[in-house]
């Protein structure tokens, strides 16, 4: 792994002097302490670094959940931190995909119908069979969750994420209640989907061997950027020791 100041493509996401600050006064925690990051559209990027050191906040702010206390973060050429909640909604609706450690699928409904709560509100989306045959479960549209192990469960909801293509898909934990197998699956799908969607794909992991497959690895500690570091060769999701 080699940090290098090679040309990249232009950045998806930039941010400048982002803070995130809960509570106030000397119960105040500093969740994010002046981030300046710019991730290049396309990639596939690992955050990793202690618990409680910034990642999820991060990420929530980039995908629209959350807003920073100050700074700014920018997707393409619009300014997030500017936008009012109905523009937030738009812009996570339109642009941004979820995956979560926990499924988060409705019992209720079976595979393909998961995939359509999505796609049926989506611009342009693809249909729900052609996104479950992304993540392999084309076979598997009419089975419920209930009849589906973990890591199915999660390809789904990589399915459900990606079905309305997306601009970046998020992903929190995607292999956290997952064992090693299942997990190495789910991984390939994401991998799979960042190179044949060009969807760029951000990773919040414990799992340190899933920076392997990353073109940038950012290592938080204690609310800000420690280290960035950009692979020159990536492992496939086959390669990599779990
Ligand atoms: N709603 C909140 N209110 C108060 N503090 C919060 C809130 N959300 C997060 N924090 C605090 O902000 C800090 C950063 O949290 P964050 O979830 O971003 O860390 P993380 O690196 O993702 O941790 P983990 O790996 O455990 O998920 C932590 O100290 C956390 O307790």
């Amino acid at each position: 792994m080699t940090d290098t100041s090679a040309a990249s493509p232009r950045p998806v996401f930039c941010t400048k002097a982002l803070t995130k600050t809960y509570g106030e006064g000397p119960a105040a925690v500093h969740a994010l302490r002046g981030v300046d990051l710019d991730i290049p559209e396309g990639e596939f990027v690992v955050l990793l670094g202690p618990s409680g050191s910034g990642k999820s906040t991060l990420l929530n702010i980039l995908g629209g959940l959350d807003r920073p206390s100050a700074g700014t973060a920018h997707f393409k050429d619009v300014e997030l931190t500017g936008m009012s909640d109905a523009e937030l909604t738009k812009y996570r609706r339109d642009h941004v995909g979820f995956v979560f450690q926990f499924y988060n699928l409705m019992p209720s409904l079976n595979a393909r119908e998961n995939v359509e709560l999505v796609t049926e509100i989506a611009k342009t989306p693809m249909d729900a069979k052609e996104a479950l045959a992304l993540v392999g479960l084309d076979k598997r549209a009419h089975h419920f969750p209930s009849e589906l192990s973990g890591g199915e469960q999660q390809r789904v909801a990589i399915a459900r994420a990606v079905a309305k293509r997306p601009t970046v898909l998020f992903c929190d934990e995607p292999t956290g209640a997952l064992d090693s197998a299942t997990g190495r699956a789910v991984l390939k799908v994401l991998t799979d989907v960042n190179q044949q969607l060009g969807t760029t794909v951000m990773i919040v992991t414990h799992a340190a061997n899933t920076a392997m497959l990353a073109d940038r690895v950012i290592h938080f500690a204690d609310g800000g950027i420690r280290e960035v570091i950009r692979n020159r060769e990536k492992l496939t999701a086959e390669q990599i020791d779990w």
